[in-house]
């Protein structure tokens, strides 16, 4: 089988990405490839890494450019995407990167993103109990945020397995600034970045926080809060996420630790490291794996998970990409045999 596929945002770094990945994806041929502002442009001026690429032309981001393919992947900033998918033909399978259909919620939409909601699409992290399922065969697919995967990847087994109570959830996140795209923003010049760290959406007004809590209910069956606090980091890629949720009384570590081993032992792409190994982001930039350790505090009451994910691939593009391998019947590792770059 060989797709055509369309890649849009291609100058950004979530479609930059997607580029990256399908440029090794054995079943793909890579068709229009498009963008906004810098439409006319050579990628290869505005993504250098991507060599096998870089005499391509940027072309204008429209419906007709984008109709006509096997595949078209939407990594566009939230609003522009629901508007050009609305305009794409039922059969063609769309991944969104953004936003826009993520939340079932109308009301979460409203209060978080302030805008008409554009609709719920399955939601592309195979790995939450259920979801793989609704990805098979599906035409229309939302990627999840990067701050929600690595979150819901911490916490669902705890939920799905009925060991943890649903109140009482914290997050904390540490994001590299390839998180906000590329676009320039003044709190991510290198000059205030570089050398410290910095929280930011505190209070429970990040728009992750009911993706998170979407996901959770999801997973646990009933309607679990959360507080998710995003701190930005001095790196580019990678996200360092500690979740801590209450445990249900009685429950013990080993019976914490067998949920999560059961729970990852056949994904290939999430990794419950061996004890007392905790996840480090440098290990997993670049490719589509989780990595995990948890702890239980006794005292506390609590369990406290660890993961590390690489924003731009697990939580973009290669979820993007191991999502249309399960809708369309492929290998689902296929385009994601790419290991961690360290140091
Ligand atoms: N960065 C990340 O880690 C993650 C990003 N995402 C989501 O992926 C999407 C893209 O993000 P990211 O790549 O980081 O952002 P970037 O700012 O790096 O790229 C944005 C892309 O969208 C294009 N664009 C901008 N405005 C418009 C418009 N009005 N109509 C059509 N195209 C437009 C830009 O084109 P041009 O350069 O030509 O102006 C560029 O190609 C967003 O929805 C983001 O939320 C999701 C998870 C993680
Ligand atoms: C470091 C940083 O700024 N990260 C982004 C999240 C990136 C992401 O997943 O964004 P979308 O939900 O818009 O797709 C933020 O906090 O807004």
């Amino acid at each position: 089988m060989s797709l055509t596929v369309a890649v849009s945002g291609a100058s950004g770094y979530a479609g930059g990405e997607v580029l990256r990945l399908l440029s090794t994806h054995p079943e793909v041929t890579i068709g229009s490839i498009t963008a906004h502002s810098n439409a006319g442009q050579r990628l290869g001026s505005l993504q250098p890494h991507l060599h096998s690429l870089a005499d391509r032309v940027l072309e204008d981001t429209t419906a007709e450019v984008l109709a006509g393919h096997d595949v078209v992947f939407l990594a566009l900033p939230h609003g522009a995407s629901a508007e050009i998918a609305a305009q794409l033909p039922a059969d063609t399978l769309v991944i969104d990167a953004g936003a826009d259909h993520r939340l079932e919620s109308a009301d979460a939409w409203q209060q978080f993103y302030g805008s008409e909601h554009a609709g719920h699409w399955p939601y592309g992290l195979p790995e939450l109990p259920g979801r793989r399922e609704h990805l098979r065969g599906a035409r229309r697919i939302a990627v999840p945020g990067c701050y929600p995967t690595s979150s819901l990847l911490a916490l669902s087994p705890g939920y799905s397995a009925g060991l943890l109570q649903p109140e009482d959830v914290v997050i904390v996140a540490a994001s590299g600034t390839s998180g906000a795209g590329k676009s320039t923003k003044p709190h991510l010049l290198g000059s205030e970045v570089m050398g410290g760290m910095s929280p930011y959406g505190v209070g429970g007004g990040h728009r992750h926080t009911p993706e998170i809590e979407q996901g959770l209910s999801w997973a646990a069956g009933e309607s679990v809060q959360v507080s998710f606090t995003p701190t930005l980091a001095p790196m580019a890629r990678g996200i360092l996420t500690t979740a801590t949720a209450k445990l249900r009384p009685g429950v013990t570590e080993a019976q914490v630790r067998q949920a999560y081993s059961d729970a990852y032992a056949d994904e290939e792409f999430v990794h419950l490291l061996p004890e007392g190994q905790w996840p480090a982001t440098k290990s997993v930039l670049g490719s589509n794996h989780a990595v995990l350790q948890l702890a239980v505090d006794a005292h506390a009451g609590r369990v406290i998970v660890s993961a590390a994910i690489d924003n731009l691939t697990k939580g973009t593009a290669g979820g993007a990409v191991q999502s249309m391998n399960i809708a369309l019947g492929l290998a689902e590792n296929a385009g994601l045999a790419h290991q961690g770059v360290t140091p």
